[in-house]
């Protein structure tokens, strides 16, 4: 069975083509910049060279199709007919109450991602194009969609409501939700088989720290607490998010400024976080390279993320009152190691200790980067989303029925 699993964001779009049976990637590459005349589609196929090629992608079923029309090149594709991919998994981010699982998509389930929408605003009508794109180019095939909220579902109450009046939940389903659920599930359940541990047992913290970046408190190998909220905008500063703020900001800042509910909402999901403060780039890359070159806002940028970020672990620590094992995750904290040493470093009151060199070292692999000493195993565990949505897909679409 080939697995064709879709991320699609506002204006990317990341995909990954597995062979089942031995779960090896095919092809992957992505689309950035989608709606753009100079958009860039990056191929990869199994056993060739990354392809790069810069035209105009207007939109989600252009970028689909540009993507196909990659799997199946004569040349660099790697199937004869993209009717030979079996299925298509999507990552979709809100599925809200609704969903606890991975589902197919029938026209219910696309009704009901559209109903969050407002949820999430940056990632719930990207996924809609993404599934509706595919209908367009491959009709026949069947889709599945797994979702970022669902791993949170185990949340209690007391983690997931908020002190604001109960008919807000009763009516609207006003609450904690979480997201990137996916890669804390996944993450959590490697770190304690890399540790060799049994996780019912284990008090772990999971940061997943990317262009959205999130922290999640895993009790017993299930989500107690974590950051994000009713929508991703909730938590840890990110990268063009504000996460945590005063909520009286919002309505303060909208009668000064004479913003509307759109541009407050713009400039708190798309304007704000790294950005907002470097005054220059979203990307930690970009920050660290200024940090680098003495600019005072980057450096400032920089420590308010780490902050932030250290305020969670320690919160987490008094929620689970104790932690064993601290994760790191997705593109900033699977490679800043400085990003780490310097969260590590101010966590030695909880007995965290590292290891500099073996934080320092550069690999792709699944890793301690604690010594011996510390208290609480301190862990890089690369994620990998993609290849869980497939799973799911492949064992849902394999069910008897
Ligand atoms: N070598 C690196 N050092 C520091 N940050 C990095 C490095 N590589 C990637 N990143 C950062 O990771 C972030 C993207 O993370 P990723 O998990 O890919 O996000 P998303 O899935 O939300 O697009 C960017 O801020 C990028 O700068
Ligand atoms: C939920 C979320 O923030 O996702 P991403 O990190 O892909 O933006
Ligand atoms: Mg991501």
């Amino acid at each position: 069975m080939k697995i064709l699993v879709i991320n699609a964001g506002s204006s990317s779009l990341k995909f990954q083509l597995y062979r089942m049976h031995d779960e090896s990637v095919l092809a992957k590459g992505k689309v950035e910049r989608i709606g753009m005349e100079t958009a860039i589609l990056t191929y990869e196929p199994e056993n060739g060279p990354e392809l790069r090629e810069v035209s105009e992608i207007l939109d989600h079923t252009t970028a689909i199709r540009k993507v196909l029309a990659s799997i199946v090149d004569p040349d660099t594709g790697v199937l004869k007919s993209v009717n030979e991919i079996d299925a298509v998994g999507h990552r979709v981010v809100h599925g809200g109450e609704s969903f606890k699982g991975t589902v197919i998509v029938n026209e219910e389930v696309k009704r009901e991602i559209k109903q969050l929408f407002d949820l999430a605003p940056l990632h719930n009508p990207a996924h809609l194009l993404g599934i509706t794109a595919v209908e367009a180019n491959i009709p026949e095939v069947s889709q599945t969609v797994t979702f970022d909220t669902a791993f949170h579902q185990t949340m209690p109450p007391l983690s997931y409501l908020y002190p604001i009046p109960m008919v807000l939940y009763k009516r609207h389903k006003i609450r904690r939700y979480g997201f990137h659920g996916t890669s804390h599930d996944y993450v959590s359940k490697h770190a304690a088989a890399f540790l060799g541990k049994p996780l019912e047992q284990l008090k772990m913290i999971t940061c997943h720290i990317g262009n959205g970046a999130s922290c999640t408190a895993v009790l017993g190998g299930k989500s107690l607490d974590t950051s994000m909220g009713m929508t991703p905008l909730e938590g840890l500063m990110m990268g063009t998010r504000s996460g945590d703020i005063d909520p009286a900001i919002v309505p303060f800042a909208m009668s000064k400024e004479e913003l509307t509910l759109n541009e407050v909402n713009s400039m708190l999901n798309k304007h704000s976080g790294l950005m907002a403060i470097s005054g220059t780039s979203s990307d930690m890359r970009e920050i660290q390279q200024a940090m680098q070159d003495g600019d005072s806002k980057a450096e400032l940028a920089f420590q308010m993320y780490e902050y932030r970020l250290r305020k969670y672990i320690g919160a987490y620590a008094a929620a689970m009152n104790g932690l064993d094992v601290l994760v790191f995750t997705a593109g900033v904290g699977e490679n800043s190691a400085i990003l780490r040493k310097a969260v590590c470093d101010n966590l030695t009151f909880m007995g965290i200790e590292l290891d500099d060199e073996l934080n320092a070292q550069r690999s792709g692999s699944e890793r301690l980067i604690s010594s011996p000493a510390s208290r609480v195993a301190v862990l890089v565990i690369p994620t990998n989303e993609e290849l869980v949505i497939a799973r799911e897909a492949h064992a849902l679409l394999n069910q008897p029925n």
